[in-house]
């Protein structure tokens, strides 16, 4: 007989966070997330993490009698109930920020992830040789360089981490002002130093998107040789992403998420015409987020890569889209939020499942590594992260570190991301529109 669960703790964590810009607007100085440990008689431990909402805690608590009590190898059968449970919630969409809004497909992802780390260790397998069709496909897996611009902290009065005690040159630039290319072609040397990135992205959307192409064209200075992508997150008109991006276009592996909704036009409907007229590959974590969308994206083959992130796919859903892919023509790739290392062990396990050639997955890790919440994070060396062979996701929680994460949480006075309130330090009233960078007012 397999192990039972025996008990399910929801902890609701936040960590420190720079400046960081983007459509939605700026970082606060925290990112908030969501824990889900479960314990089973045999004394083992599973878990998943995930963005936090008051929605998603209550909908994590809505599947509580599903899962303790359960066995560790009833996965599918738990998140078959749970997807059942959480759907009697209605409907639920994206939404227009550059962030996914929804809830149920979240806490099924936490629920998958803590009860797969469970069954691995019972059956002394690692999740990655559980998953999907094939299970492991590869040792390692490629992550890159997430680059952003970033505000003045020193603009507002809140409390961004500050770097006290630099170990290289990535501690120096990571929580200061970066707005110009000089600056962004900084920041992608100093996180090759430390980390090996052989691709960066660079997240758009801020600044008029002429200089933002001005800054791709300092990272090929810099680095000739990476795979570059620019990431506005939908925010420019079709017209605008062409002028943009037209003239970079031999400089970019793919362009993210260039245009989107518009003039009574979709997000599909849009980047296919992108695609068409400059001939550059695209990618999104905004118009293909659920296998609907999927379809009708191939339908008017407006994507070449699916950032299926297991958060918003389940982990199940990230590596059937990566299967698909494979058979497809298509490349599977990853999207990232801020995240801690038991997401980073997540996505790390995901993409070592998905058949054929992938690209290099997103990870935020680089904004958060130093701060963790179990014993030994996974690390990136030479642009790659290695997949652990341990049984479960092989990483160990730290207790104390999961509860210091809690404790500053619970002084905060907001339960949710919200980008909308640093950038009242630079453009007072400052509100979200989807359609126009975030310093273009
Ligand atoms: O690829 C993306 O669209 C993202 O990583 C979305 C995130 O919300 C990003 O914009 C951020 O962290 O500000
Ligand atoms: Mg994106």
């Amino acid at each position: 007989m397999f192990p039972k669960i025996t008990k399910m703790n929801i902890v609701p964590v936040a960590g420190y966070d720079g400046f960081l810009l983007n459509l939605s607007g700026g970082h606060a100085p925290w990112f908030i997330r969501c824990v889900l440990v479960l314990e089973d008689d045999s004394g083992n431990r599973g878990v998943g993490e995930i963005p936090s909402s008051d929605g998603i805690l209550k909908g994590l608590e809505q599947c509580r009698s599903l899962i303790e009590g359960a066995r560790v190898n009833e996965v599918k059968k738990v998140l078959s109930q749970a997807r059942h449970v959480l759907s009697r919630n209605g409907p639920e969409e994206r939404g227009r920020q550059t962030f996914d809004l929804r809830v149920a497909v979240h806490v099924v992802t936490a629920i998958e992830s803590a009860l797969y780390d469970l069954f691995g260790q019972a059956l002394g397998m690692p999740v990655a040789d559980l998953l999907g069709q094939f299970g492991r496909q590869r040792d390692e897996v490629e992550a890159l360089g997430y680059l952003f611009l970033l505000g003045d902290p020193d603009k507002t009065d809140l409390p961004y981490p500050k770097t006290t005690d630099p170990v290289d040159a990535w501690d120096e630039v990571r929580y200061r002002e970066a707005m110009t290319p000089d600056a962004v072609a900084n920041l992608a040397k100093a996180a090759f130093d430390r980390y090996g990135f052989k691709d960066f992205k660079l997240k758009g959307g801020v600044l008029p998107g002429e200089e933002e192409a001005d800054c791709i064209r300092a990272l090929h200075e810099a680095f000739p040789e990476a795979r570059l992508t620019l990431d506005p997150n939908g925010a420019w008109g079709l017209e605008e992403a062409v002028r943009v991006l037209e003239p970079i276009k031999g400089l970019l592996s793919y362009a993210e998420d260039p245009c989107g909704q518009e003039g009574g036009f979709s997000g599909r409907e849009t980047m296919a015409e992108f695609k068409k007229r400059t001939g550059l590959a695209t990618a999104t974590n905004m118009i293909a987020t659920d296998y609907k969308q999927l379809k009708l994206a191939v339908q008017l083959n407006a994507v070449d890569i699916p950032l299926a992130d297991c958060h918003f796919w389940t982990m199940q859903g990230a590596v059937a889209v990566g299967e698909l892919c494979n058979e497809w023509g298509m490349t599977w790739g990853s999207h990232s939020n801020n995240h801690f290392d038991i997401s980073l062990a997540m996505m790390t396990h995901v993409a070592a499942a998905c058949p054929g050639e992938i690209t290099a997955i997103d990870t935020h890790w680089i904004w958060q590594d130093g701060q963790r919440i179990t014993q030994e994070p996974l690390t990136i060396r030479d642009g790659q992260l290695t997949v652990p062979t341990t049984p479960g996701l092989g990483v160990t929680l730290d207790e104390d570190k999961l509860m210091e994460a809690h404790q500053l949480y619970r002084q905060l006075d907001v339960g949710q991301r919200d980008d909308a309130m640093a950038m009242q330090f630079l453009i007072p009233g400052w509100s979200f529109d989807p359609k126009r960078p975030a310093l273009v007012r």
